[in-house]
């Protein structure tokens, strides 16, 4: 039986770099001018890649970032649980430079409304059984790609070459293997990306319903 909860929580998924935090912050900036600033918020599930201070820079840049054991799924699920029960969490914070967690934690506190987005939510069912709505970004692997590039050289301290062996070597292989067969569990599957109009009025009308339930 579920816990009861006191939060509406939308998990978004999909490929590295499909639009998903575009769309998650397109609703957060979107639905706080009709709530209160701080009864929304959005949650990355990158901020539960796992501590690798104990690893080498050299050891660190070898590990699969796409396969789900590389993320602490389960921190990730408590801390939801704690929100529903009203309770406040601290958030790890990650850095995509050092490749590892910083000693920073953000202190959360509950909300009404929570987006989580992430590349690996719909593949784990303990994720899963915590959404009211699931949500699959659609994006065809080629745009993707190209703004994968874009965006971890411009912001992620990434060099050409090392963003196109990653996707050869993990990042396309692992969407294959786990993120696209995750789309089978999703509520509404959104095509084209982050500026979907019809899409985000959609999912910000499914929200507001779950909020009068
Ligand atoms: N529909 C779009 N048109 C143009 N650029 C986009 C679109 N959607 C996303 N982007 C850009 O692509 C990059 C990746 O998008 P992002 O939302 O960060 O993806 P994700 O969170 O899925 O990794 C960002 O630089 C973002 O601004
Ligand atoms: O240290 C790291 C951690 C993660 N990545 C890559 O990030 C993406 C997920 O983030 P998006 O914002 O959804 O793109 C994932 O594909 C990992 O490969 C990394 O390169 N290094």
């Amino acid at each position: 039986m579920s816990e009861q909860r006191s939060c509406v929580i939308i998990g978004i998924a999909g490929a590295s770099a499909s639009g998903k935090s575009l769309i998650a912050q397109t609703i957060y900036n979107e639905l706080m001018a009709e709530l209160d600033a701080a009864e929304i918020g959005v949650i990355s599930e990158d901020c539960y890649y796992r501590d690798q201070g104990h690893l080498t820079m050299e050891e660190r840049i070898k590990t699969n970032y796409d396969h789900p054991r590389a993320l602490d799924h389960e921190l990730l699920a408590e801390q939801l649980r704690a929100l529903s029960r009203g309770e406040a969490v601290d958030i790890p914070q990650y850095s995509y430079v050092a490749h590892t967690r910083t000693s920073e934690t953000i202190h959360f506190l509950p909300k009404k409304v929570i987006i989580l987005e992430g590349i690996l939510l719909l593949t784990d069912p303990l994720l899963r059984e915590l959404m009211d709505a699931s949500i699959f970004m659609d994006t065809p692997l080629d745009i993707c790609l190209i703004r994968r590039l874009q965006r971890d050289v411009e912001e992620r301290g990434r060099s050409m070459d090392s963003v196109l062996q990653q996707y050869r070597d993990t990042v396309r292989p692992m969407f294959l293997q786990f993120i696209e067969p995750s789309k089978q569990h999703a509520d509404i599957i959104v095509p084209r990306g982050g500026r979907n109009r019809i899409a985000t009025d959609m999912i910000k009308s499914r929200i507001r319903h779950l909020l009068l339930d």
